[in-house]
């Protein structure tokens, strides 16, 4: 009972400090806000999906050159408040449309059309994901001038899919933090509010996606880097289930290891994720059947109001009544009493960094490592007293990082696989072939920039669905009170990502979807 209301007692006085900081660290970033552009009549284009600007290019009714053109512009529009784009290649980008272009009105055979699904459309990529002849920083310093040689397997998939790279965007050190900053670039903020994190690690992405400046954002994510940066923006995102898409030239991976890891999208529209996942999913996509057609009645829903976590901060009651309401709706359309969304909870819950660290120390890429450039290892306790004295080459993030490796006592590991086998073994029974799990993204929208660093953990809520190597899709359901987008996460057990997405458009019919953080004009 003592240690009941302690913990009580503890959650209370972390929500009385999240607010405390939030209301100081919000006097400084209210004052710097500054709204994105409107978007123009002549880029009304940029609203469609991909799918269906791919359509119409296939059908001339819209040229390659005209979408990139826009997709150029429009991200010179927004990128002076978001900060989001590190390197381009823009007039590649419009030569190979001009090509595509001619190629189309000369004629083509439908086969040349069915193997590029997304022939002549835009896309962009965070700065991680090597796209040759770019820069590959990863965001440190001494990689600042370094350029990819090769593409990334997924980039390669979707230049083969006929999508044009227009792009890199910006990331965290080495991809590891929930938001978007390093000392080579700077912050990326939030279209919906520029003092606001767009979360991390493919911020870029988040910001320019939810900013009308690409069509399509192919992200990647071991701790929710796909799906926090579309929490924070608004957007819809699938992170596939683990081991079916190729990392090979993702953060200087091979791509050979097993891995936690995945790459997937962030998107407007919940109707390209299948497509677009497909690709870059490519001879593994048939083991995702993500075109499977679901039928919503034979689905059984499960919810997890907050988790027990004591590292991380507790969900907030406005995402609590997020859930609640997404809860009543699948009540309401329940076709029998029985298939009303039921509680499921696993202790697995209260451990959601804990296992998510314990299974970072299985993947190659070893941060300090990665941070010193391969060359040696970067010490947190050196760079400690070098950045209170302004000479440190790293964000604070990237020391909290170190000294959480370096310094802290490791998870035990018969502990920690004891544990996840249970968990995994517990959900993947209960979720079954029709079981979907609605789950909390994070306890709060898109807070000030900087303040994470106060919440270190509160990436878990993603993290712990890499940890089960399970398919996640984060769904968007409108804007709070401050105009900031909340949404939640729709999980499935293995290889059931078409689960996710059925349930995600169900969601983006019944609560609207995506909203736009500026003016359409006419
Ligand atoms: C005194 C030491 C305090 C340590 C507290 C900081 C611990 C932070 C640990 C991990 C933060 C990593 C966040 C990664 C989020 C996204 C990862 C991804 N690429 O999907």
């Amino acid at each position: 009972m003592a240690s009941a209301v302690l913990i009580q007692a503890f959650f209370a006085f972390r929500r009385c400090l999240d607010m405390f900081v939030d209301f100081i660290f919000g006097l400084y970033w209210e004052s710097k806000r500054q709204p994105i552009p409107d978007l123009l009549p002549r880029h009304r284009m940029l609203t469609e999906s991909a799918v269906t600007l791919a359509t119409r290019i296939r059908n001339k009714e819209l040229t390659s050159e005209e979408l990139v053109q826009a997709c150029i512009e429009r991200i010179k529009l927004v990128n002076p408040i978001l900060n989001a784009v590190t390197d381009e290649r823009f007039e590649d980008a419009l030569k190979e449309a001009r090509d595509i272009d001619k190629k189309i009105a000369e004629g083509l055979p439908k086969e040349y059309f069915d193997k590029r699904p997304f022939l002549g459309v835009p896309f962009t990529t965070k700065e991680s994901n090597a796209i040759s002849g770019m820069l590959n920083t990863l965001g440190i310093l001494s990689r600042r001038h370094t350029r990819a040689e090769n593409d990334a397997e997924s980039v390669r998939l979707m230049r083969a899919a006929g999508a044009i790279p227009v792009a890199v965007t910006n990331v965290p050190e080495i991809n590891k933090w929930q938001e978007c900053r390093n000392m080579l670039f700077g912050t990326t903020c939030n279209p919906y509010h520029s003092g606001r994190t767009t979360g991390g690690s493919s911020g870029g992405e988040g910001a320019l996606c939810a900013a009308f400046a690409t069509p399509i954002s192919l992200c990647s994510d071991i701790g929710g880097s796909t799906r926090m940066p579309a929490f924070f923006c608004g957007l819809f995102a699938l992170n596939p289930t683990a081991g079916h898409t190729s990392l090979k030239g993702l953060a200087l991976r091979s791509g050979l290891e097993p891995s936690m890891a995945a790459v997937g999208f962030v998107s407007r529209h919940c109707s390209d994720l299948a497509p677009l996942t497909a690709v870059v999913a490519g001879d593994q996509a048939p083991l995702l059947n993500l075109h499977a057609h679901v039928d919503l009645n034979t689905i059984n829903y499960y919810y997890v109001e907050t988790a027990g976590d004591l590292r991380v901060s507790p969900i907030s009651s406005e995402l609590r009544q997020a859930m609640n309401k997404v809860v009543a709706k699948l009540t309401e359309l329940a076709p029998s009493t029985d298939k009303a969304p039921k509680p499921y909870y696993h202790k697995g819950f209260n451990y959601m960094f804990a296992l998510w660290r314990y299974w970072m120390t299985k993947e190659t890429d070893k941060f300090p490592k990665m941070l010193a450039n391969n060359r040696g290892e970067v010490k947190g306790l050196v760079e400690l007293p070098k950045k209170l004295l302004g000479m440190s080459q790293f964000t604070m993030a990237a020391i909290l990082k170190l000294l959480d490796e370096q310094v802290m006592p490791q998870v035990n590991a018969e502990w920690a696989e004891q544990l996840t086998k249970e968990f995994s073994d517990d959900i993947i029974s209960r979720l079954g072939e029709r079981g979907v799990l609605l789950f909390p993204s994070a306890p709060a929208a898109a807070p000030h920039h900087a303040t994470l660093l106060l919440r270190p953990f509160n990436f878990s809520y993603w993290g712990v669905f890499n940890v089960l190597r399970l398919p996640a899709a984060q769904v968007p359901l409108g804007l709070n009170s401050k105009g900031l987008p909340i949404g939640i996460q729709v999980v499935a057990g293995p290889r059931q990502d078409a689960l996710c997405l059925a349930v995600a458009k169900l969601l983006e019919r019944e609560f609207g979807g995506y909203v736009p953080p500026c003016k359409i004009l006419e």
